[in-house]
């Protein structure tokens, strides 16, 4: 892909402008943009919402975004949305293999395949979970998602994302984040591609406190990098297709929505490398908690307890004393949806494979799998790299129901409970 520039810094107030002078000095609104450019606001937050919460961006464009036919409803395919209730969410031990890649011409906005969720955009609560799976570049089509931000994590191939903001390069290892409505056409520079998306209803993704960890670590803020302003002057039809409670409409311009000439916000696109994420972890004894290794958090109202994280298993060093060093067996009342990018997660030797998924629902008994188990409980416990792996879980304070699509796709592992069968029982002294 070819070398993108970008701006750096979480929640940074950005400013930038492909041409040169189009920012106004000074003011957000000057009775006359250079050259007769519109300024058009984009708020992802309420206006009045804390300094520390708010995000808006100011852009500078070719057109104002209000230039537009009425939205048709359009087929969703098989996306869906909140209230997830097609079905009754069984408390069940879930497992998905990879979604396959298609055959036929598939974009990625019609390769969205919806594995669950809870809430709903209108409560403004909860997230869902897509995995997609493209052959085909979006062309002359943008899309937009009135419902919540999209955090999408790359499996296979990369990602070329052009948002109103600029382009993003998004490699497997990568991960982006669209904010709520900005515009994004997703084009494949390198061949098919497979991922997830986490489609977050609640408050903002953002990174989590640091606590007693300090003023460094897990993600830097400098690490997630936003675009340049980059505008294309297109006079050509243009669909575009936005999620508006749950539902996929489209009207057609007579032009590129991409015409955004400089910008100014705090309500912009990132691209964050994973393998920049500072891995906190014991160097003494046991397993620490998942939430060591979160990425970005959208926390609720009550403290603590998220709408959703976002948490990786990226390689380090193991170095735990006298401890069994896999995640332990547990019930959890957040729920986990746990995707792989590559390699072997650390809790399951066998049939969790990149692409694939994993649910374990509120209070759903789970952990290391038999061969797992039995390896670790008898493993010398010299410094071992946990190495060539990537996994990752959105884990969230509401049951993920699964769509009736994901709980009848050939996808589903029909044994997945095999794996914690047959463990040894313990073998207390003769009483
Ligand atoms: O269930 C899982 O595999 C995710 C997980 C990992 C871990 O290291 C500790 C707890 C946990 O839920
Ligand atoms: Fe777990």
């Amino acid at each position: 892909m070819e070398p993108l520039q970008y701006l750096t810094g979480f929640g940074n107030e950005h400013a930038t402008e492909a041409i040169s002078g189009v920012l106004p000095v000074g003011q957000n609104t000057p009775q006359q943009v250079a050259f007769g450019l519109y300024a058009e606001q984009i708020s992802g937050t309420a206006f009045t919402a804390p300094r520390s919460e708010n995000r808006r961006t100011w852009m500078y464009r070719l057109r104002p975004s209000a230039g537009h036919p009425p939205y048709r409803k359009t087929e969703a395919r098989r996306l869906r949305s909140g209230p997830f209730d097609e079905v009754p969410p069984p408390p069940n031990r879930l497992r998905w293999d990879p979604l396959p890649l298609p055959t036929d011409p598939t974009t990625f906005l019609e390769g969205l395949f919806t594995l669950g969720g809870n809430g709903s955009a209108a409560a403004g609560d909860g997230a869902a979970v897509h995995l997609y799976v493209a052959n085909t570049s979006m062309v002359d089509t943008a899309f937009f998602n009135a419902d919540g931000e999209l955090l999408i994590v790359p499996q296979q191939g990369a990602l070329r994302i052009v948002t109103e903001m600029g382009v993003l390069a998004v490699p497997p290892g990568h991960v982006a984040l669209i904010p709520r409505g900005v515009r994004m056409r997703v084009e494949l520079p390198e061949g098919p591609v497979r991922g997830y998306i986490c489609e977050n209803h609640g408050a903002a993704f953002r990174l989590p406190e640091l606590g007693p960890i300090g003023s460094n670590g897990l993600a830097n803020p400098r690490d997630f990098r936003a675009p340049v302003a980059s505008f294309e002057d297109v006079d050509r039809p243009t669909r575009v297709v936005q999620k508006f409670q749950g539902h996929l409409w489209e009207t057609t311009l007579d032009h590129s929505p991409f015409d955004v000439v400089a910008w100014h916000g705090s309500h912009v696109p990132y691209v964050y490398d994973l393998a920049r994420f500072n891995t906190i972890n014991t160097v003494s004894f046991d397993h620490p908690d998942p939430s060591i290794f979160t990425v970005l958090t959208s926390p609720s109202e009550t403290p603590g307890t998220a709408n959703c994280d976002f948490v990786i298993f990226p390689p380090r060093w193991m170095v735990a004393e006298h401890t069994f060093r896999p995640p332990w067996f547990h019930r959890n009342v957040m729920s986990e949806m746990m995707g792989l990018i590559h390699g072997v997660y650390d809790a399951k030797a066998d049939q969790f494979v990149p692409g694939g998924a994993s649910l374990h629902n509120c209070m759903s008994a789970h952990g290391p799998d038999r061969k797992t188990y039995e390896a670790a409980v008898a493993a010398s416990l010299g410094p071992k790299k946990i190495d060539n792996t990537l996994a990752f879980m959105f884990e969230t304070r509401h049951v993920i129901a699964p769509t009736r699509a994901a709980l009848e796709s050939p996808t589903l592992q029909s044994d997945y409970d095999a794996c914690w069968g047959d463990l040894r029982k313990a073998q207390l002294p003769p009483r």
